[in-house]
């Protein structure tokens, strides 16, 4: 909600004879909270219902967060603008902690995030790992309640909504690579009988760096299934027109990974993307990631406790 209050705000300010109405709903994400997302299954848990939505010209055009959204979408629908991006880092939030660093052994983190997961358990194997969902107030209440001794959340999503005081510590992309979109929001729009150039109109809220880092990001999670089944991680930094891409992959113990990283022209985002895939491969990525999926085919219960950025 948040997220399209922001985006009606800017829409109003460019087409002050515009009304932007908000139509608000709940999609399979948000409503099945109590399995983590690669359990629940299927792609395109959070924009769904919205992409059925556009199609019955119920609404015009969709906000979403970029990491939600598939790398893939369905035919007849396009992402028509991405939003300047928002701090892409993960946050490391408790009440009794300053930093993972500062977790006694044998402390419960929660997060629903592969990726996350396997990060914290290749350099904190001491630390508990417990599955965390729910909207943002719901995961802070677990945390207050004394669930966990920490939470990892996307540092985007508390400052958004006011709440910055309560990020101890951000990771920073050396210990914690974000995934691909992350931070980022998106307007996807449905192609439409009437004309209106939707894409045209939404252009100006188009951020051209964060379109490209995200483009790199997004075509490295599209070469290894852009899945939510397996830990990958994918970050690209735009500055001065050139692009640094640093991508991961990992069992989700940690116990194996792969990470490359590139530096290029960002109008070359896809190639980018391409590249790093690549030196990913060369590491072994597809048999790293293929663990895991066997594991998630053999083991659907084990090995699907979390998902990578629920
Ligand atoms: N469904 C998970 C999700 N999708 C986007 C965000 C955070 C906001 C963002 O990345 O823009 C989150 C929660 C989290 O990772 O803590």
């Amino acid at each position: 909600m948040w997220q399209a209050e922001h985006v009606r705000a800017r829409l109003t300010l460019l087409y002050p004879q515009c009304s932007v109405e908000i139509l608000g709903m709940t999609t399979r994400g948000d409503q099945i909270l109590d399995r983590t997302l690669s359990k629940v299954g299927g792609k395109g848990l959070f924009v769904k219902e919205l992409e059925v939505a556009m199609a019955e010209g119920r609404a015009d055009l969709a906000v979403h967060s970029l990491k939600d959204v598939p790398m893939e979408l369905p035919e007849g629908y396009a992402l028509a603008a991405v939003l300047e991006r928002e701090d892409p880092r993960d946050a490391f939030v408790s009440n009794d902690y300053a930093s993972l660093a500062e977790l006694p052994p044998g402390a419960v983190v929660g997060t629903s995030s592969l990726r996350r997961q396997s990060l914290i358990a290749a350099r904190y194997p001491q630390l508990v790992i417990k599955p965390l969902r729910g909207n943002l107030d719901t995961r802070l209440g677990k945390l207050d309640r004394g669930d966990y001794a920490a939470i990892i959340l996307a540092a985007a999503g508390l400052k958004r909504l006011g709440l910055p005081e309560r990020i101890r510590a951000l990771l920073a992309p050396e210990d914690s690579l974000p995934a691909a979109g992350q931070g980022a929001m998106a307007i996807e729009i449905a192609e439409r009988a009437d004309g209106v150039d939707l894409r045209a109109l939404l252009a100006p809220l188009n951020h051209l760096a964060t379109a490209q880092a995200v483009t790199a990001e997004r075509k490295v999670s599209k070469v290894f299934g852009g899945s939510c089944q397996v830990p990958l991680a994918a970050f690209a930094t735009v500055a001065d027109g050139q692009m640094h891409l640093r991508a991961m992959v990992a069992t989700p113990d940690g116990s194996r990974m792969a990470s490359a990283e590139v530096r290029g022209a960002a109008d070359t985002a896809e190639q980018l993307g391409e590249a790093v895939a690549k030196l990913l491969a060369e590491q072994d990525a597809v048999s790293i990631l293929s663990v895991c999926l066997a594991e998630v085919v053999a083991d659907p219960q084990a090995a699907t406790d979390a998902a990578p950025d629920a």
